[in-house]
Parts: C-alpha cells; structure tokens; sequence
C-alpha cells in the first residue's frame, strides 16, 4: 500500500479552510484502501441521486464502536474473571471430562450452541429392559430386514448421535450455581516427536471459592453412577504416551447366581473380597505391616467359568476391570509398572490366561537346571504360541473393538532354548512380573486375578501366599451345576414369545430362529414349575459328570433356548457326537505328543 498516498489523503482529510471537513475522513480513507472508490461513489451520487458517504460513515462509527466495545469489554471480562471467578481443570485424558460431555449433552441438550461436536454413539436402539417397548420396536418393523429377520444395522442407524459442546465457551445455570463451561484445545509433543491435539475442559464460577464447582461434579459422578448403576467398565491400556488406562467398554454387570459354582466356593472368595475392600481393612493391614494387596488364582478348564466370575465380582463390588495382555508386544516392564502405579484406588486387574503369557524366567535362575524343567520351558514356549492367539483374540473379545490400536501380531520362529533369541516370549520377564505385582513400590489396594488353564505350569514365586492370596478351582461341569444350567436357561424366562403378542408381524424372532437351525418346530408352550424341575433332573441324568465344561453346555441349550423339551429329547444325540469329538481330539493330541518324543 502507498504509505505515502495515505497519509496525503489523512492531511488532506484534516479540518482545514479549504472546505474539507472530517465527515469526508472515511471517504478519503476508503479510496485510500479502495482505489477508485470516489468514482464509484459520484456515480451513484450523479445518476442514483443517492449520498454513500452517509451510509459509508455510519458503517465505519459502527465497526470502530463496535470494535472499541468488544476490546474494553473483553478487557473487563477477563478482569472480572481473574479477580472474582474461581475455576476447576479437567484435563482431556481424565475420566471426568468424558463425563462431564456426557452430562452436559444429555442434561442441558438446550444450550444453543453453534459449534458442536457430533459422536457416534454405538449400540442398539432395541436392547431395552422394557418388554413393552421392545415389542413395540417389533410391532413397528424397523427392526426388521427385507429378509424377515432382525437386522442390526436397521436398529442401529436410529441410534441418533451424541452431540456434546465444541471447543468455545458458554455459560450455563444449575440448582447450585451459575458456570462457566470452556472447553479448549492446543498441540502437544509427545515423546514419539509427534505433534498431538489435546483437549481440557475448564470450569468456572462466579466467587472466590471452587466449592460449588466441586459440588457441581460431585453431582456429575452421582449422576454417572446412577446411569452407569449396573454396569461393569473394562479398561485397557491406553496409547503408550499416555502410560494410563482407557475405557474400553462396559457391559451389564453379571449376576453371580448366573454364574454356577460350588456355593461353598462362592461365599468363600464373596466373604475375602468383602473382607478385604472394607473401608478399614487398609489401615489394619498398615497396622500389620502387611501389604494392603489381594491375589486370587482362578484354575481350570477353558470354559468352566473363571473369566464369568471375574466380572461377577467386579459387578457386586462396583469395581472396574483393568486387563492387561502380557502377550502384547508393545507392554514392557516398563510399561507394565506405569500401567500398575496409575491404577485407582481399588480396582480389579485381570490376567488372563497366565500360564501362556510367555513369561521370560528369571534371571536369577541357574544354568543348571534340570533337565526336566528345560523340558517344561519348552513346552512353556510352544503354550505361549497357542497362548498368544488365544489371548489376542481374548483380548479382542473382552476389551471390545475400541481398544486403541491392536498391536499386529508377531512373527515367531520356533527356536532353540539355546537360542539367546528370546522373540517367542513376552517382553515381561518372571521377576520384572513379580515386582510389578508386590515391589516395595508396588501399588496398594487393588484385586489381582489370574486365570490359567495349568496351574501346574506356573511358578511357584507367583503363586506364592501374598501374590496369591487365594486359589479357586473350577472343573468339568457336574450333576448338579448340569441341572442348574438347565434351569438357569429356562427358569423365569422373560424373553416375550414375541411371534405371538406382535400378530401381524409376518417374521419370526431370532430365538426361534435358532429353534429352526436346531431343527425344530415353533417355541413351545410355556413350563410349569414341576415339569422344570423334572426335565433339568432328566437333562442332568444324560451327561455324564466331569466330562463337559459348562460353556459347552450353555452352548447346547442355547440352540433350545425356547424348547426344554425338545433340548432334553435331543441332548442323548449331542452327547454321543460330542464325545465321539473329543475322543477324536484326544487320540489325535497323543499321537502328536508321541511323534514329538520320537
Ligand atoms: N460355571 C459357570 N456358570 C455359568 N456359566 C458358565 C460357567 N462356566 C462357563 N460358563 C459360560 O461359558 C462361557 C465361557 O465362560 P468363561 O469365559 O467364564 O470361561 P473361562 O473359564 O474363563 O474360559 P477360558 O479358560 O477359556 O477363558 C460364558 O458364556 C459363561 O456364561
């Protein structure tokens, strides 16, 4: 711009006795910055009759008010703001600030915001504990596909967005108080060099005390509890960076009367936790000296219900979930140890599968150890194969697929034990494990299950009293726990035969679909109390004790969910297949086994 041309025309513009007066100031300015601005203006003058420079002077008194207002304005506002509002930081990564979005778009979805974020709120419109609604859903058919089945993706997509407040600020009222809500964002550098987007929340209000901001997410949390009430949340670690624990998901909290063990067993382990997570127990075992920790081994076959229990507990007690997959090739022991010392409070961390974990042994061990146990190490390793699998897909199947990125799984060559390439194992060692479980700076206050198929293969030093606290062994399905399935699958069955209240509806619900692939005909008609009673005794009688895992069983019902009957006429069938399977399986497993020795 001609700098020179500018401050001529500002001269000029000054009151002086030429005639030129200061309402020609914007005008003079205005061709300044637009040249040819003047000739544009006596046109209009010439053929419109019509006068810009009023209009162009009012425009400009009101955009240099305006400007003025907003500067001592926003001046004054952030003067009152330091000096008499008191505020609260929630950071991005914090639980609270997921919840308080949460809250925010669910209780004050009036607040007339112009920038929103939209999430996808995942789930299905037709979970409902609402038997009348459900069957409105049904009778409505938009459940329902072209096919005449249920279709997901028809109940999902009604599943409207969650719409929570962008990055700005607003002012909002409550009971307890007026605040205000400011949510921000700016770029941090992470270790990895990396540029990444964070987030906080900052809270405010108005007086020199945070005290009703504090009341404010007390409410918040009370809230969430009330709406969360039954449900148990399951965390896994959270993006390396962060070396914390992330919400994975959440499912209903299960009922431990679902879960069929020796009742003797269950009061046992109900009555330690109890015991342990009261509120005085920390200070009696500070008083002791003794390590406020709790350990529990669950050992057994696959699908006797470790895992089922684990949760059950976690529901009773209100505790979350944490579960760490040893077998993940980014978790080091360095990690691991973050991952322990950013526990809560009280919690429950959850091993699975420990025996396959590959966990290195310890250094300390000698050279010279038996020969037999270099053969149980080996075989060790072969398990942390299958292991890894099978905790990778566990870890999938738990944690649910919002779990941050899912390390690819590893290439592993069968090597030598000689082999100082320990690429077969996990990255944790035995020792780094057991100071991570009870160092000296080891967490206090959390519950630590392990589960494992073989508790025989495990280290004596990890289950020693103190890291294992307590063992609870599961096996084989029996008589008694056979019959209790049964009835736990058919007793107070409040699935709605819902063929028969939604007249009209041309498809059948999925439960009898399964009925179908079962091979059978419609639901049957519903039990009487005696007739249950009789035909869980009948079903128990056709299998034999110890020798089915209660998942098996589960899962035979579950192709009769609504036929008792006709799931007790047909079991001698399934049986006879079933074994005839695994003694297929065993035979095959012994040959391996002898072709290995040979
Ligand atoms: N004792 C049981 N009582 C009720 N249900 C059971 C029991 N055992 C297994 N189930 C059912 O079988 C399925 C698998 O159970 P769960 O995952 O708890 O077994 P697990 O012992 O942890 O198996 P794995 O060793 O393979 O992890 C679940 O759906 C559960 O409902």
């Amino acid at each position: 711009m001609d700098l020179f041309y500018l401050g001529r025309q500002l001269i000029t513009a000054l009151p002086s006795g030429n005639g030129t007066d200061v309402t020609d100031l914007p005008i003079k300015l205005l061709e300044a910055f637009v040249p040819g601005y003047s000739l544009f203006a006596n046109a209009a003058q010439q053929w419109l009759g019509f006068d810009l420079r009023l209009i162009m002077s009012c425009i400009a008194f009101f955009f240099i008010a305006k400007s003025t207002v907003d500067f001592v304005w926003s001046r004054v506002y952030k003067t009152l703001l330091d000096y008499f509002t008191s505020s609260v930081h929630i950071d991005g990564r914090d639980d609270l600030y997921t919840t308080v979005l949460e809250w925010i778009s669910a209780t004050r979805p009036d607040l007339s915001k112009r920038s929103l974020t939209a999430r996808t709120q995942y789930g299905n419109q037709y979970d409902s504990d609402d038997e009348e609604e459900a069957d409105a859903y049904m009778l409505a058919k938009v459940a329902v596909g072209d096919h005449g089945y249920f279709n997901f993706s028809k109940t999902a997509s009604r599943v409207p967005p969650r719409y929570e407040p962008d990055h700005g600020q607003f002012w909002f009222s409550t009971p307890h108080g007026t605040f205000q809500f400011k949510k921000n964002e700016y770029t941090t550098r992470g270790s990895d060099g990396l540029e990444h987007m964070e987030s906080c929340i900052d809270l405010s209000c108005i007086g020199l005390t945070t005290n009703p901001i504090k009341l404010l997410l007390n409410n918040i949390k009370a809230w969430t509890v009330r709406k969360e009430g039954s449900k148990t949340i399951i965390r896994v670690p959270a993006d390396e960076r962060w070396n914390g624990w992330m919400r994975s998901s959440e499912r209903p909290s299960r009922n431990l009367d679902t879960v069929i063990l020796d009742p003797e067993q269950k009061s046992r382990i109900l009555q330690d936790m109890n015991e342990y997570l009261h509120p005085l127990s920390s200070k009696w075992y500070a008083s002791r000296g003794i390590p406020y920790r709790r350990g529990y081994l669950f050992s057994g076959p696959p699908g006797t219900g470790k895992t089922s229990l684990s949760f059950s507990l976690a529901g009773i007690f209100g505790l979350d979930i944490h579960i760490i997959n040893l077998m993940d090739p980014s978790m080091s022991e360095n990690t691991l140890s973050k991952l322990f010392n950013n526990l809560p409070k009280r919690c429950i961390v959850l091993f699975e599968d420990i025996d396959a974990a590959g966990i290195k042994k310890r250094v300390d061990e000698s050279d010279s150890e038996s020969d037999a146990k270099r053969a149980y190490d080996d075989k060790d390793a072969s398990k942390a194969e299958i292991g890894k699998g099978k905790s990778k897909s566990r870890a999938t199947r738990r944690a649910d697929s919002t779990s941050p990125s899912p390390s690819p799984p590893r290439k592993r060559h069968r090597k030598s034990k000689t082999s100082t390439d320990t690429d077969n194992e996990s990255k944790i060692s035995l020792s780094g494990l057991l100071n991570v479980i009870d160092g000296v700076a080891t967490h206090e206050g959390r519950i630590l299950i392990m589960t494992t198929n073989h508790p025989e293969k495990l280290d004596p030093a990890l289950i020693r009293a103190g890291r294992v606290d307590m063992q609870i062994s599961f096996s084989y399905a029996t008589a008694s726990q056979i019959r209790s399935l049964f009835l736990r699958m058919y007793a107070g069955d409040n699935v709605p035969s819902v063929t028969a209240k939604a007249s009209g509806l041309k498809t059948e619900p999925m439960v009898e679909v399964a009925g179908k692939i079962a091979g059978s005909g419609d639901a049957e008609p519903p039990l009487a109390k005696e007739e249950l009673e009789d035909l869980s005794v009948r079903f128990a009688a056709e299998l034999p004790e110890g020798r089915f895992a209660p998942s098996d069983v589960q899962g035979y019902l579950l192709l009769y969910r609504k036929k008792p009957r006709e799931a007790v006429d047909k079991v001698g069938v399934w049986r006879d297949a079933k074994l005839v399977d695994m003694a297929e399986k065993e035979k095959n497993k012994s040959a391996g086994k002898k072709v290995k020795r040979t």
